[in-house]
């Protein structure tokens, strides 16, 4: 399985430059207009066929033309059209002034909409294009229409959605379903933006691909194929050492159960062995409870070096449940040249000598991949977290970049990015992963993969939609037991 050009994100200002590229290569810019302007007709007449009305809100830019192309394709199918418009019709350029003259149906001023039954309204107002917060007079608009329950399609993007970062810009219409073109845009995957985009279809508009791979970076949707190539089937003549040996390492009496889903996970999702290291005062619970999962005594340092010594340990957990501090520390920088996830308490035990941590996985050259939540992450990079410029993809970048590890910026639209640059967004992930355990488990599925000899950005990738599947299987209700039993084959 190869990269598609489906699997590639693109920027606004990317898709700029792409626009750009193919009216340089004689490509005929109105032509793609009118393909665009058609596609979004087709999925008004698929999607709406109860629609009274269609009513077509057409903006100031590029986004507007596509708004009157699709208006007059839908008047000559036949349907009933209005076409409203924001800001002087004559004051078009280009593309869109000749979409605007084409088109025969009169347009009444933006503001002058009110929502009938049984309309449906075409957002044309912004796309890629959107520079600022939406002016006062369109977001009353926006309210007017949300406020109503009016179906909205979104053409490209639902306007007031930040193409770049996803955010809101004052206001944003949700749509039913959006037509973006030729590529997705990070605005369709990061939230809000996803949740406001509903159905997202991409449509080829006739912009050769080798021009949109071209000036795409290194951005991508989080599918199989990401990974495809380090998934191997099980050679017959394995044994349970070649799928790596994983070690968890376990927190305290009172707060176990964390690390026992790690390792747990870590079993089901591959690993050849697992070894919950446990301090003494906790051995008893921890046995009480494992079955397939080992159990060593770990009280200290001095007990995990001469672990160590066991070069078949190939990948440890660190974090879930483990107690914030500098056991957790130590731990940490003893465990950054084998491959490692550090997760939880394992990060928030940096909040202070961060800096030390980060030179030791630059200079260890192991394979780390850290797992922090919103909380996490603003514990951890602060000055990252809260810079606002900065979209959630662009946040885990940074955040790679700085700490020399693998970063999984985990929620609804969890992002791993590698210190390179590489990066994918994933969006398999059901609302009912938010539960209590959920992350844990997501850790051990990392490690097995790092057990079994992932590098840390594909062992991650490959963890974060295995996660997503296993919740989709296990189903509402879930708990983080059952996620666990639910994590499916890798391929
Ligand atoms: N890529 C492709 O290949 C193809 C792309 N196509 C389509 O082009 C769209 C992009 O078009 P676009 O670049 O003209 O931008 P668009 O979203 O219409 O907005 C720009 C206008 O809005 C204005 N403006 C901005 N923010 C504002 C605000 N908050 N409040 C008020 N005004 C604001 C801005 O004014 P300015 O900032 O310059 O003052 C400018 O006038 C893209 O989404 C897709 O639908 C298709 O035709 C097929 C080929
Ligand atoms: N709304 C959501 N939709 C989908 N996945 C979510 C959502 N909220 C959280 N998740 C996922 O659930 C997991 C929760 O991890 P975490 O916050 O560390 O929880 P815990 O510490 O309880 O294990 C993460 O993988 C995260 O990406
Ligand atoms: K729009």
């Amino acid at each position: 399985m190869g990269e598609t050009i489906q699997d590639i994100l693109v920027t606004p200002a990317e898709m700029t430059a792409i626009d750009r590229d193919a009216a340089r290569s004689g490509i005929d810019s109105f032509a793609l207009m009118r393909s665009a302007g058609m596609a979004v007709s087709a999925a008004a007449l698929r999607l709406f066929p109860a629609a009274l009305r269609f009513v077509a809100l057409c903006g100031p830019g590029n986004n507007g033309g596509d708004g009157y192309v699709a208006a007059g394709a839908l008047a000559d199918s036949g349907a009933n059209v209005t076409v409203f418009a924001l800001g002087d019709p004559k004051a078009l350029k280009g593309d869109a002034a000749r979409a605007h003259r084409a088109c025969s149906l009169a347009a009444s001023p933006a503001e002058t909409y009110e929502p009938q039954p049984g309309d449906v309204v075409i957002d044309a107002l912004f796309g890629a294009g959107l520079a600022r917060d939406l002016p006062e007079q369109v977001k009353e608009i926006v309210e007017r229409v949300t406020g109503n329950g009016t179906p909205v399609l979104a053409v490209d993007l639902p306007s007031g959605i930040d193409g770049h970062t996803g955010g809101v810009r004052g206001s944003s219409f949700i749509a039913a379903h959006t037509v973006t073109f030729m590529a997705l845009k990070p605005g369709h995957l990061l939230m809000p933006g996803r949740a406001r985009s509903g159905t997202v279809e991409i449509f080829d508009i006739g912009i050769p691909a080798r021009l949109v791979a071209a000036r795409a970076g290194n951005l991508r949707l989080n599918t199989p194929r990401s990974w495809a190539h380090y998934v191997s089937a099980l050679d017959p003549a394995t044994h349970k050492y070649k799928r790596g040996h994983l070690g968890v390492l376990s927190g305290g009496e009172l707060s176990t159960g964390a690390a026992r889903l790690s390792a747990a996970a870590g079993l089901r999702a591959g690993a050849g062995l697992v070894t919950l290291a446990s301090p003494s005062k906790a051995l008893a619970v921890n046995a009480s409870h494992l079955t397939a999962v080992m159990l060593k005594e770990i009280k200290d340092a001095g007990d995990l070096s001469g672990w160590l010594q066991d070069k078949r340990l190939n990948a440890f957990v660190l974090g879930p449940g483990f107690g914030i501090g500098k056991k957790a520390r130590d731990f940490a920088l003893m465990l950054c040249d084998r491959a490692l996830v550090l997760d939880a308490d394992g990060m928030s035990s940096f909040r202070e000598g961060r800096a030390e941590l980060f030179e030791k996985i630059a200079s260890s050259g192991g394979e780390v991949v850290m797992t922090p939540h919103e909380g996490e992450f603003a514990r951890l990079f602060p000055e990252i977290a809260a810079d606002a410029a900065l979209s959630k993809i662009e946040k885990a970048q940074a955040a790679a970049r700085l700490s020399h590890a693998v970063i999984v910026y985990k929620g609804p639209d969890t992002v791993v990015a590698a210190p390179r640059g590489r990066c994918v967004v994933n969006t398999n992930a059901p609302p009912w992963l938010a539960t209590a355990g959920s992350g844990d488990v997501l850790a051990g599925i990392i490690g097995a993969h790092l057990a079994q000899g992932f590098p840390a950005f594909e062992a991650a990738a490959a963890a974060v939609w295995r996660h997503g599947e296993a919740g989709t299987e296990a189903g509402r209700g879930m708990t983080a037991e059952t996620l666990v039993e639910n994590i499916p084959p890798l391929a």
